[in-house]
Parts: C-alpha cells; sequence; structure tokens
C-alpha cells in the first residue's frame, strides 16, 4: 500500500510546493549552486578591501580586453557599486595604468530620471569615477531621459547595437545581442539586481536586450534595464555586495536553487561569474560555500 501511495504523496508535495512559490515569473538560465571552476566566491575581510580586489581585477579585465580586442566594454550598475568600484580606481597609481580611451562605459540599470537627479545611477557614477577619470565623453553611454521609459529601452537598446566598438567584438556576429568585457552588479536585500526585481514578468524577458519597468517596487517606479540575455552572454559579471543587509540572500543566492531570485539567474553561458563581498555579508554562508 505504502509502495502504491508514496508517488502520489511525493506529487501532493510537489504540487503544494508549486502552490507555495505561486505561478512566480522565473527566468528559464540553469540555475544552480554548484561551485565550478567559472564561478568564485571572493570574500574580503571588510570593505576598503574589496574594493581593493575590484579595482585589481577590473584592471585585469580591462587590459586583457584591450590587448585582445582592442577596447573594454564594460556596464556598470548603480546603488553601492559605484563607489566601492572607485575608492582605488580613481587613485593614481591605478588609474595612471588604464587605458580609459579603449573604455565604452554603459549601465546595466537606470532610472528614468534626470541625468542631474539624486536618484539617477549615472548621477552617481559620474561623481565617483567619470569625473576623476578620463575615458571620452562619446565613450560612456547614458540613456535619454527625455524618453518614455519604453522608448528609453528601445533606443538603449539601438545605441548600443550600433556603438563604435568597432572590431572588440561586442555587438554579436549575429547583430542581435552584445557581449560585454565586463558586467558590474549589486545585488538588493531582495535578491534583485540591475532593475530585475524578483517575481517580475521581467524575468521571462528573452527577446529584448535593453527592457523597461513602470512598477519597479523599489523607487523610483519607471526604470530601464540590461536583460537576462545580455547578463550571461557577458564575459564576465561581477557582483560586489556589501553589508550586513545582504546576509540572508547571499545563503539563499548560494544555497538554493530558485529560478525566482533575479541575482542567482545571472549564469554566464561561457563566462566566468565572480561574487566580492566583505565579511558582513559573507558572515552566514557556511564554511563549504564561502
Ligand atoms: O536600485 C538599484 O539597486 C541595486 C542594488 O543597490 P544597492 O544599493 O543595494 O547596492 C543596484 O545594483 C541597481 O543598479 C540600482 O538601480
Amino acid at each position: 500500500m505504502g509502495f502504491v501511495l508514496a508517488p502520489l504523496v511525493r506529487f501532493g508535495v510537489f504540487i503544494q510546493r508549486r502552490r507555495d512559490l505561486g505561478d512566480s515569473p522565473r527566468c528559464h538560465a540553469r540555475v544552480t549552486t554548484a561551485m565550478t571552476a567559472s564561478r568564485k566566491l571572493d570574500v574580503s575581510p571588510d570593505t576598503d578591501t574589496l574594493s581593493r580586489r575590484v579595482a585589481d581585477m577590473v584592471v585585469e579585465h580591462s587590459d586583457d580586453a584591450i590587448r585582445a580586442r582592442g577596447a573594454f566594454n564594460v556596464a556598470v550598475s548603480g546603488g553601492s557599486l559605484p563607489s566601492m568600484l572607485a575608492k582605488y580606481l580613481v587613485q593614481p597609481d591605478v588609474a595612471d595604468k588604464v587605458q580609459w580611451d579603449k573604455w565604452n562605459l554603459f549601465f546595466a540599470d537606470e532610472r528614468c530620471v534626470p541625468l542631474d537627479d539624486d536618484e539617477s545611477n549615472y548621477k552617481l557614477v559620474k561623481s565617483a569615477l567619470l569625473d576623476r577619470i578620463s575615458i571620452p565623453d562619446a565613450q560612456v553611454f547614458p540613456i535619454d531621459p527625455a524618453l518614455s521609459p519604453e522608448a528609453c529601452a528601445a533606443e538603449y537598446q539601438a545605441r548600443m547595437l550600433k556603438a563604435e566598438t568597432t572590431g572588440s567584438g561586442f555587438v554579436a556576429p549575429s547583430g542581435s545581442g552584445v557581449v560585454f568585457d565586463l558586467v558590474l552588479l549589486g545585488m538588493g536585500p531582495d535578491g534583485h539586481t540591475a532593475s530585475l526585481f524578483p517575481g517580475h514578468k521581467l524575468l521571462e524577458e528573452h527577446t529584448k536586450l535593453v527592457a523597461h519597468i513602470e512598477d519597479s517596487p523599489k523607487p523610483p517606479p519607471s526604470r530601464i534595464t540590461l536583460t537576462f540575455p545580455v547578463l550571461n552572454a557577458a564575459r564576465c559579471v561581477a557582483f560586489l555586495a556589501a553589508g550586513s543587509g545582504k546576509q540572508e540572500m547571499m545563503v539563499r543566492i548560494h544555497q538554493q536553487k530558485d529560478s525566482t531570485l533575479p541575482a542567482q539567474c545571472v549564469q554566464p553561458e561561457n563566462g566566468t561569474l565572480i561574487w566580492y563581498m566583505d565579511s558582513a555579508a559573507a558572515e552566514k554562508l557556511p564554511a563549504n560555500v564561502a
């Protein structure tokens, strides 16, 4: 009897699980928690060390890309990331070694506000980084905030696809995708990354490279964001996460297979994934993970 009932009980548990998760949109990446050669966790004792390690990594990726393909195509996020990213990168002993004139800098996501608004990711990146280094203006790609969110996303995608990064392999041979050398992402305490939020229908976006959102649960509501097809095509994606506010989500991201969590859905298909965190963010990760 038990033999007959067992599969039914298991099926019931499965149905219950589905109900618990709801029919929440989820990404289609093959989410994995396994540590592979292409996925690394890099835990620093403090944010200062984290910034130094990130600066070293960025310089290395910039040098490699310029040597191999003549340009460095990078996408950056807002939030807490720009200040952590810039802290050592702008120091003369580091900055003087970087070929900034070979950089093309895009935004992983942006809020649909004027570029001088305090909510603007561009404003954050400009004051932390761009004002202190020398990337030519034409190679920095802010959004056009005068457009509606939908038009803004479409225009940003079109501009990315015809960006003058000739010969750098940025635009995929098919002409329908882009391959970033490096994407720098943050993660919110809810597991969102860029402007891809848990349970949002954008998790299922397969076609657009840049999408708009007008109901962001985190203000401001209107934003544009790179989508998973772009993030997962990158040669390298690096997350920066610091502070105890990220502890719980860090455990979920690195221990569960949950395709409703945007940050876990970032799994570059042919690239590497590195999670830079400070010890506060990593504190609850079990020793076999951290
Ligand atoms: O709203 C956003 O939040 C995320 C995470 O921000 P953080 O302050 O928790 O690091 C950020 O990566 C994204 O660019 C931004 O628009």
